[in-house]
């Protein structure tokens, strides 16, 4: 656990970047901290590893003061990961990986061992491996980013604004991938983005900050969205907030018809595996929107039933097949009966609002 009790920092010129923290970062969990540009997020971040220095306060990882700890081994303990990933240009990307394993002191065949397998874990195929970073793209160099934080298996992650240098499908990407990894690691993960959206998606709990970081609301995802502290938490959450709620909430209780032979004068086709192709009347074609309903939104349910011509949308089973359809009445009616994610369990558990993560969705 991490914990900042008045953490603050004043530069030499005066500004005053943060202005006295409290806070509580519970283990195994992934905190956000949001907010405007100059708020002082990078410099709270910093203040965990050492990279700031609080003029006052303190900041205790799992109850000893960070300031006492010798920065070296500090840093070790902790996977860090920024914009534009921060890769040694000169080192091959299994290279890269495996620094921190090698400055452990592992030898090298095992910090490549390690290396490789964490490369699987980010999903990067192996031929990435031998690469140099400038051979990679922007996402999978992020990737590997986030495998060298992860070497020496650290209990905590520091992660400022990892996301933000790569394009909005391949940013999606990143952060389901780091949804996934989370599920699979609990890592305690402190992460800094000024992006709303990104902050709902991944954070189980958000941090929304103002000036000299001070704090302006700290709550779950959902209660964030419903429930915003002031007007200016509001503005900043920005419009639309009770449809994004929907992409915190499951899919699961929307109630499903069996495939029909015809849905008014629409039929669905599929492939020869019985995954959805398109919706056929006559000649005309139109996509076959889906959805998920073990992992999927109600607002992917939703935008499905919505999109879709004859306004079911079609239900998928993990491998993509089709069990069954949803009118837009059925998505509807399941909005007023699936309950609220509750805080306790955050956005841990909850399904990602990922259009890319629904075959056939049309999108
Ligand atoms: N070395 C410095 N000397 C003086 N002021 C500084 C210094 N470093 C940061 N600041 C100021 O401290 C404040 C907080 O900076 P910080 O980088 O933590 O903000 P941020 O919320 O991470 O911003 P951004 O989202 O733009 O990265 C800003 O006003 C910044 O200008």
């Amino acid at each position: 656990m991490i914990r900042f009790e008045g953490a603050a920092k004043r530069h030499p010129d005066g500004t005053v970047a943060v202005r006295g923290l409290d806070l509580e970062v519970p283990a195994g969990k992934t905190t956000v901290l949001v907010g405007p540009s100059g708020c002082g997020k990078t410099t709270i971040l910093r203040m965990v590893n050492r990279m700031v220095v609080p003029t006052a306060g303190r900041v205790l990882l799992d109850g000893t003061d960070v300031a006492g700890l010798p920065a070296a081994r500090l840093r070790r303990g902790i996977g860090y990961v920024i914009q534009q990933a921060g890769l040694f240009p000169h080192r091959r990307v299994i290279d890269n990986v495996a620094t921190v394993p090698r400055l452990l002191g592992w030898d090298r065949k095992r910090a490549r061992a390690r290396a490789a397998e964490l490369l699987e874990l980010v999903g990067l195929p192996p031929e990435t491996a031998r690469r140099y970073p400038a051979q990679l793209s922007g996402g999978q160099q992020q990737r590997v980013g986030v495998a060298r934080a992860l070497a020496a298996d650290p209990p905590v992650l520091l992660m400022d604004e990892p996301f933000s240098a790569v394009d909005p499908l391949v940013r999606s990407g990143l952060q389901e991938e780091l949804l996934r990894l989370q599920a699979e690691l609990g890592k305690t993960v402190l992460f800094v983005t000024h992006d709303i959206e990104e902050a709902i998606r991944l954070g189980d709990r958000v941090v929304v900050l103002r000036e000299h970081g001070e704090i302006a609301q700290l709550s779950d995802p959902h209660t964030l969205l419903t429930a915003p502290a002031d007007a200016g938490v509001a503005a900043f959450l920005g419009r639309d907030r009770g449809l994004r709620g929907l992409g915190l909430r499951g899919a699961a209780a929307v109630p499903l018809t069996p495939l029909q032979p015809s849905y008014d004068g629409w039929e669905l086709l599929l492939d020869q595996d019985g995954r959805p192709e398109h919706w056929a009347r006559g000649t005309e074609r139109h996509p076959a929107p889906a959805f998920a309903p073990a992992r999927d939104s109600l607002r992917a349910a939703l935008d499905a039933a919505l999109l879709a011509a004859p306004g079911h949308a079609v239900a998928v089973d993990a491998d993509g097949r089709a069990v069954g359809t949803a009118s837009r009445a059925a998505v509807v009616e399941a909005l007023a009966t699936t309950p609220a994610p509750t805080p306790a369990t955050g956005t841990a558990t909850a399904p990602a609002d990922a259009p890319e993560r629904v075959p056939h969705a049309g999108r």
